[in-house]
This record gives C-alpha cells, sequence and structure tokens, in this order.
C-alpha cells in the first residue's frame, strides 16, 4: 500500500439496512479493500434518525451527527455516502451540501438520481466532485460500471432486465408456492428488499428510477423519470400466473428502454422507457431469475448481448457496490457520473408506443353465458387483432357466473389491442377491466 496517502474519511448517512451493510463490509475485508484503494477507508461521522438503537454494529468509534447535512461540512470528512433514502428532503440537502464542498458523493438512492441526477452531476462537475450511484441501480450487480465503462464503445440499442428485488420476490413465491400476494410482500419487507415505502416497488415506480438511470447512461441521456410509463404487480392474480405457465412463459416485472431510430423529422432519436408486467418465454434467460435477483441484459452493437445478473437488493449486495464506488473515488476516479460529461447529456424525444408492434396477453373475466366468446373475438377481428392461443378455465357455478378467459396475440400493432378494448369497454359481457400484458420480444 501507498503509505503516503491519507486515509480516505468517510460520512455515513443512514444506520439502516444499507448503511449497517456498509460498516460490516468494511470491517470483514477491510485489508483487501484498502489494498485495492491504495489507502485506508475510515468511517469517522454517522447520522441517523435514533442515536441509541442496537444495530448490531458499534458505532463507538463515530462522531454523531443528527442532522444529516452537517456531514458534508465537517473537516474530518472527504467524501460522503448517503444511505438514507427520500427523493428530496434531507438526502438531497445533503448530497448538494456533499458536492457543493467539493467532496465525493457515493449513494444507493435510486429515487433521488433519478428524480435530480441531472442537478447533481452539474454540480459535481462545477466543483470537481466525484458523484457515484452503482449501489443505486440493480444492487450489487456492477451494471452502472459494466454499461459505463465495459460497453463504453458500443452504441446501445436496448436495455431491458428485472429491477426490482420485491415484486421479482413476490411473483417467484406465488409461483413456485402459491403464496398469496399479502404474505410474499411481508416476507420480502422482513429481509430489508422493501423500499420504505413498499408501495414504490409493487407499483413499478422503484424499478422505473433504476431503468430511467439506466437509459441515461446506456444511451447518453439526460435522465427521463417522468418519460417512463408504469404499471405495477398489482394487478397480477394468481390465476394469471397460472394461465401464464399453460401457455409457456413466466410473469415478471420488466423494464425496457429501447431508442426509435432517428426518423421522426428531427434528427433526433426519441427513448421509449416502460415498466410492465410481462409474459417471459420459459427459454428466455430472464425466466430463470428468482427471487429477489435482478438482472439486466444491454445489446450494444459491437459486442452483442450481455447479461449481468445477481443480487439486487439486501445489506451485503448493496453495500458492495457502495464500497466498490469508494474504491474508485480513493483511487482517485473522477470520470463524469454518467457515461458523457454532464452538459452532452442529449434531451431525447419521447416515442409513440403506439407505432409499436407486440404480442400481448390478455385476459378477461367474463360473464358464463353463450355468445360471449364471439363478442370478444369479434372486437379483436373488427381491431384487426389476430388471436395465437385462447385458454377459457373452469365453468361457473352458477348460471351467468363468472370465468377467466386468456387469450394471446399475434404479433401486431399495439393501437389494435387497445382499440379492440375500446370497443368492448361498457359491455355487460364482461365483469371487470381486461389486463393486458405484454409478451417479452427476445
Ligand atoms: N435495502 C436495500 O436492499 C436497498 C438496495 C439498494 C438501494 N437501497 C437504497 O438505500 C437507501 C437506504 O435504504 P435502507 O433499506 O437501508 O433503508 P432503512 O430504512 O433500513 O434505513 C434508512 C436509514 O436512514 C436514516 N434516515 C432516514 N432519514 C433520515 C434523516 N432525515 N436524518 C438522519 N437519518 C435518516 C434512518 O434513521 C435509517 O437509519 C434508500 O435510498 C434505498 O432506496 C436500498
Ligand atoms: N426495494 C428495492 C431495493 C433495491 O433497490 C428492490 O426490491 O429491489
Ligand atoms: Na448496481
Amino acid at each position: 500500500m501507498n503509505g503516503a496517502q491519507r486515509p480516505l474519511r468517510i460520512g455515513l448517512a443512514g444506520l439502516g439496512t444499507v448503511g449497517c451493510g456498509v460498516i460490516r463490509l468494511l470491517d470483514a475485508n477491510r485489508a483487501l479493500i484498502e489494498a485495492r484503494a491504495g489507502r485506508q477507508l475510515q468511517i469517522t461521522a454517522v447520522s441517523a434518525r435514533d442515536r441509541t438503537r442496537d444495530r448490531g454494529v458499534d458505532l463507538s468509534a463515530f462522531a454523531f451527527e443528527s442532522d444529516m447535512t452537517a456531514l458534508a461540512e465537517r473537516d474530518d470528512v472527504d467524501v460522503v455516502i448517503e444511505a438514507a433514502g427520500g427523493s428530496d428532503g434531507p438526502a438531497l440537502e445533503l448530497a448538494g451540501a456533499t458536492l457543493g464542498a467539493g467532496k465525493g458523493l457515493v449513494t444507493a438512492n435510486k429515487a433521488m438520481v433519478a428524480h435530480h441526477g441531472l442537478e447533481l452531476a452539474e454540480r459535481a462537475a462545477q466543483s470537481g466532485a466525484a458523484l457515484r450511484f452503482e449501489a443505486a441501480v440493480a444492487g450489487g450487480i456492477p451494471v452502472i460500471k459494466g454499461l459505463r465503462e465495459g460497453a463504453a464503445a458500443n452504441s446501445i440499442d436496448r436495455i431491458y432486465g428485472i429491477l426490482n428485488g420485491t415484486c421479482n420476490y413476490i411473483l417467484t413465491r406465488m409461483e413456485s408456492t402459491g403464496a398469496d400476494f399479502a404474505d410474499a410482500l411481508a416476507e420480502a419487507q422482513e429481509l430489508g428488499f422493501a423500499e420504505a415505502d413498499p408501495s414504490f416497488d409493487i407499483e413499478g415506480v422503484d424499478a422505473a428510477h433504476k431503468l430511467a438511470i439506466l437509459a441515461a447512461i446506456g444511451f447518453g441521456a439526460k435522465v427521463d423519470f417522468n418519460g417512463v410509463a408504469i404499471s405495477g404487480i398489482t394487478q397480477v392474480s394468481a390465476a394469471d400466473i397460472s394461465q401464464a405457465k399453460a401457455l409457456g412463459f413466466v410473469i415478471r416485472l420488466v423494464g425496457v428502454a429501447d431508442c426509435d431510430d432517428p426518423q421522426n423529422g428531427t434528427g433526433r432519436s426519441a427513448l421509449l422507457q416502460r415498466v410492465r408486467p410481462c409474459l417471459v418465454p420459459l427459454d428466455h434467460p430472464l425466466a430463470n431469475v428468482s427471487g429477489p435477483t435482478n438482472a439486466v441484459v444491454a445489446e450494444g452493437n459491437f459486442v452483442g448481448r450481455l447479461l449481468f445478473q445477481g443480487a439486487g437488493a439486501g445489506a451485503g449486495p448493496t453495500a458492495s457496490a457502495i464500497v466498490a464506488d469508494l474504491i474508485d473515488l480513493a483511487r482517485g476516479d473522477a470520470g463524469p457520473p454518467f457515461s458523457l460529461p454532464v452538459a452532452e447529456l442529449e434531451a431525447m424525444d419521447r416515442a409513440d408506443p403506439g407505432g409499436r408492434t407486440g404480442r400481448d396477453y390478455i385476459r378477461f373475466t367474463v360473464t358464463d353465458r353463450p355468445g360471449v366468446l364471439a363478442e370478444i373475438t369479434a372486437a379483436m377481428r373488427d381491431a384487426g387483432v389476430s388471436i395465437e392461443s385462447l385458454i377459457q378455465r373452469g365453468r361457473a357455478k352458477e348460471s351467468g357466473g363468472e370465468v377467466l378467459l386468456a387469450m394471446v396475440t399475434h404479433e401486431g400493432p399495439e393501437r389494435c389491442v387497445a382499440e379492440a378494448l375500446a370497443l368492448l369497454e361498457g359491455s355487460p359481457s364482461l365483469t371487470s377491466a381486461p389486463l393486458v400484458l405484454p409478451i417479452l420480444r427476445d
């Protein structure tokens, strides 16, 4: 180790799952981390809401700040780790103060980076400070490093993946054990995967935060979280999971970002970002991704298809990504946080999804009486939707009772399915709104 380098002194904000994971990892792997960083890494001060709670880690050597922004101003802090959470408020204040003071910031906070990544990157560029957020996207998987550095020579065509461990845990528990939604969510919360507000997980918002960051890195774009079309997993029922299985698919929450060819008259390409539960063919690599595991696929024009897979959440994996960022900072790697200097990130137009083609799974709940199937297939015919397969399971117990009808369409324009459903809107044959889930394109 280079003895001339003084220690990198760290202020740690947040002593929850992630913050305590960082303390444990630094303790356990100190010798190898410091050898790789070329200097000592020392936590000097910490901040949390509750000073006295027993977290099973020794905090006695660290100063304590009840206002986490104060960490940025301390003379004995060179870099700050933000592991507190929240897109705005104290976390954003701390981030701004840290970068404003010319100190490096490492954060696990995808909500903050998705909403304010650009302004934070501008701040970092002004002060010459480093900003890193590997832990914010797919936890322990080095996907930001992989894209920003490893795939830097490629033009990226498409990025997609399973970006939320809680949803993947819930869907795969429902699939393999028949657990119901609420029990599987409670387990994910106990295991420390879920966000402080779990609706961010199950409504797809957390995956959208990560997708917007990935798209910015992959496509050299300004982060556009508001441009992500989001639907979560709360509408997916056990019946959908079993119908999908009968049709040869599993259901996964997938975020997909790609670019239209630049033929929109502006000379600029347009970005499409969507997070939706998708039917994934059983032979697709994402079909085998289960539990809290995340996986990201990136398609580069020279490297081809890259698959990054690993633990997307939890104390150890998230700490692993944070400490990798710290090691970069300790070595003096001050490259831009996204793949381009912030001034060169492009404000991309949003692509119109109606022009896309695809295959869909459509689930109807219908009244079990003659003529209902004919009515639905007539709407499909009139809107130009071609049906590939169709399953109706069971028989309603009483006459006129409810049954489930599931179909898979042939490849066709997305707008045709929307037109068919519009034709059926208000029909007394449908007992609830149909659910449309896309089939993931290979
Ligand atoms: N848990 C994971 O698996 C995981 C994975 C990747 C990223 N993240 C992100 O890491 C961050 C932390 O997640 P977590 O799961 O450790 O959360 P947590 O709820 O377990 O811990 C949050 C910690 O921050 C502290 N805190 C919050 N607001 C504070 C404030 N205003 N002042 C001082 N302290 C404050 C709390 O006291 C607590 O110690 C979030 O941004 C989350 O999205 C979590
Ligand atoms: N709540 C997130 C944590 C990791 O970002 C998840 O379930 O994936
Ligand atoms: Na990561």
